[in-house]
């Protein structure tokens, strides 16, 4: 059968232009519901027997069919069956229409799947308000189904990984972003609780937040994005974003977006770690020295034990530079950095570049004999590493002069926040007795010591002449100053 055209009104129903295919062998019935379709300004297809109708309804595919039930050769009940049991028909809609107003038929027209059933004689007016009723609950299903998908879509292709997750903390779904980020496959984490993913603490914090927004549903807010790291499958850890918030849907869900921050991570901690770093030595630069100093006075403030400092400084390096060239010097300066670092082993033990070719050392927890026995095992390292500078008056090859400084830093209330007086006291005092070192002949080792309780050492040698008594009293006085200043 030909499509009856519309008729170019505009349709009462919204539906212009649905496609309605009627099915009935009574041509009278046929003729009049077709003209009642195309004024609604539908497209309508007429079928006189259950055959045609089901070649019809294939090609065409209608958006609604009318179906007669007692029809010669096949009846309406067979052809609907046939039409659901084929996968592109099966969703049409179809209304049942028959004298057979039996309510073991008009169950039987809904078990077969009819949306509706219309008994005859047809009261046109009623016919015209079920098809349009139907159109609309189809069209408005078709949004919403399209809108799942849509929604289905994003979900499965963002860059974001999703979990949702239930009140106890059981997981519910993720979506492929998440199960990639933690190495899962599809479904995997399902039915997993987020403590398989936390550490405990973070995802007790969390199981709290669901508790107290299950006891207020409409108090709670979301709870924000914070970093946490995640256990990968494979044991390692993620560094990532987390989002949580509040969905109720029938039941309180919880919404959680992941963000992987790994990358980033790594970049800030690289960069982090480079400002810490003399770039020629890659041992700790100024900055860094000063501020752990900072925190290793406080922590020896509290605990009253020693802390010892060496300042070390390359002997004749303007005269390394002048004979071999700046090159070769950061050579060497590289090689000194290094020897250095093999004596700062504890995590309070730091080795830094402190400028040009001034080196220095922090031992916390080291009283002034050990310190003195670490400078001493500085400068023999130094000098075994048998540099050659030809024209050094010290030595045919690098040296270094070493001074030492120890102070055991008690409660003081003048010291707070800033560069407290006794770290300066103790960086003068082992820069003089650097000096000292110097002036004694350089390639030795000078060291004052200045520890609680009155008991104060200062003038100690090793490795060179005798020290400068001025400048170790002087160095001992400014410590004395410094110990005493409220
Ligand atoms: N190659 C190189 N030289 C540097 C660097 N930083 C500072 N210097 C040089 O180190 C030299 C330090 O010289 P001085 O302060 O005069 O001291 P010195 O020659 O070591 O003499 P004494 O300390 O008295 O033994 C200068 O020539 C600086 O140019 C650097 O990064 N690389």
């Amino acid at each position: 059968m030909d499509p009856v055209g519309s008729t170019g009104a505009g349709s009462p129903t919204g539906q212009r232009g649905a496609a309605i295919l009627i099915v009935d062998d009574a041509p009278d019935n046929l003729a009049a519901l077709r003209v009642l379709m195309v004024e609604q300004g539908y497209q309508t297809f007429v079928a006189n027997s259950g055959e045609r109708a089901l070649q019809l309804a294939r090609r065409v595919l209608p958006d609604l069919i009318l179906l007669d039930i007692v029809m010669a050769g096949m009846d309406g009940f067979e052809t609907c069956r046939l039409l659901k049991a084929h996968p592109v028909t099966q969703a049409i809609p179809v209304i049942f229409m028959s004298a057979r107003t039996e309510t073991e038929d008009v169950v039987a027209g809904f078990d077969l799947g009819a949306v509706d059933y219309i008994g005859k004689p047809l009261r046109m007016a009623e016919v015209r308000a079920r098809v349009r009723t139907q159109l609309q609950l189809r069209a408005s299903s078709a949004t919403q189904q399209e809108q799942a998908e849509r929604l289905r879509t994003i979900v499965d292709h963002m860059a974001e990984g999703l979990l949702i997750i239930e009140p106890c903390g059981r997981i519910q779904s993720t979506n492929p972003a998440c199960d990639g980020y933690l190495g899962y496959g599809p479904g995997e984490l399902a039915g997993r609780h987020i403590g398989d993913l936390l550490p405990p603490e973070v995802a007790q914090e969390y199981l709290d937040y669901f508790a107290r927004h299950a006891a207020q549903p409409g108090a709670a807010h979301g709870h924000g994005t914070r970093e946490v790291v995640i256990r990968h499958k494979n044991g390692g850890s993620v560094c990532m974003d987390l989002t949580l918030t509040p969905m109720f849907v029938r039941q309180p869900l919880f919404i959680g977006l992941l963000h992987d921050i790994t990358h980033h991570k790594r970049s800030e901690d690289a960069l982090q770690r480079a400002a810490m770093l003399d770039p020629l030595t890659k041992i700790a630069n100024r900055r860094h020295f000063d501020s752990f100093l900072e925190k290793e006075w406080q922590r020896a403030m509290r605990t009253s034990a020693p802390l010892s400092l060496v300042v070390l400084d390359v002997d004749h390096f303007k005269l390394y530079n002048d004979t071999l060239g700046h090159a070769a010097g950061d050579v060497c300066l590289q090689q000194v950095a290094q020897a250095l670092g093999a004596h700062a082993l504890r995590g309070t033990d730091l080795a830094a570049r402190y400028g040009g070719e001034e080196f220095v050392l922090l031992f916390a927890e080291t009283d002034g004999d050990a310190a003195l026995a670490l400078g001493e095992a500085i400068r023999a390292h130094v000098e075994a590493l048998q540099l050659p500078h030809p024209r050094s008056p010290t030595s045919a090859w690098i040296t270094v002069s070493i001074g030492v400084a120890t102070m055991t830093p008690g409660p003081q209330p003048g010291e707070q926040a800033g560069v407290a007086p006794g770290v300066q006291a103790l960086f003068v005092a082992a820069d003089r007795a650097m000096y000292a070192a110097k002036e004694g002949g350089r390639n030795q080792v000078r060291g004052i010591c200045h520890e609680r309780g009155g008991h104060e050492r200062s003038g100690q040698e090793s490795g060179g002449q005798g020290a400068s008594e001025a400048a170790a009293r002087l160095a001992a006085q400014l410590i004395k100053d410094a110990a005493d200043s409220p």
